[in-house]
């Protein structure tokens, strides 16, 4: 009903929630509370985010909101395709520092659980490209962080072709190593 997936980065998992297809396509379960607090995954979802980019190459992130607002997000692709990356910036962290991405595209039906303590981007694969994803906390502008995408100190590979298309804010993200992570190991793990 519901694969659950373990990571190379502990608290991040994929999720693919069975697909029962008929003659007219498909349905699923995208959320369900139940089926995921018998995979251990209690969480109050409080807000759903909807973002298109209309190119590939459009690369969002990499982003976190600090705590009292920190954010559990559960992605997933509505149209097109994209590369999702954690990063763990949990202080402590035996995996500091570490990445992992994944492909989630409409087709393939994944979705990626980023815990609080993680930095979150992607990039998106295709054209008109929709990302549609569960937060555990409301927006809080005031505690919005970014980091650079790409800094050598986390050497994220996005498997980009040529410069990313990104906002204002994002090209101005800081690098790594200025950022003064709220989050430990043991407040998140
Ligand atoms: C994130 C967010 C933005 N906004 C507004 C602020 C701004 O005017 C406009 C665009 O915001 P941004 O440029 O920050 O959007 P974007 O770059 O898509 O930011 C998102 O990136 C991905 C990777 C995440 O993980 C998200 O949590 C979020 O940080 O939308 C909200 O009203 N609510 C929200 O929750």
């Amino acid at each position: 009903m519901l694969d659950v997936q373990a990571t190379a980065l502990p608290g991040v998992l994929i999720l693919t929630p069975r697909r029962f297809g008929d003659a007219r396509g498909y349905f699923s379960e995208s959320w369900n509370r139940k089926r995921m607090a018998e995979h251990g995954i209690d969480l109050d979802f409080v807000q759903d985010n909807h973002s298109l980019s209309a190119e590939a190459g459009t690369l969002r992130g990499l982003h976190f909101q600090a705590p009292p607002h920190a954010q559990d997000k559960l992605v997933r692709c509505g149209r097109g395709r994209l590369f999702d990356v954690a990063v763990d910036i949990r202080v402590g962290s035996p995996t500091y520092g570490n990445w992992i991405g994944v492909e989630l595209s409409a087709e393939n039906g994944r979705q990626i659980l980023v815990p609080r303590g993680f930095l979150h981007g992607f990039v998106t694969r295709a054209p008109d490209t929709e990302v549609i994803y569960k937060c555990s906390d409301y927006y809080a502008p005031d505690c919005e962080g970014a980091v650079r995408f790409d800094d050598p100190a986390i050497g994220i590979d996005w498997g980009l072709e040529g410069p990313p298309i990104l906002s204002e804010k994002d090209a101005a993200a800081p690098v790594f190593n200025k950022l003064n992570s709220p989050f430990t190991w043991e407040g998140t793990a």
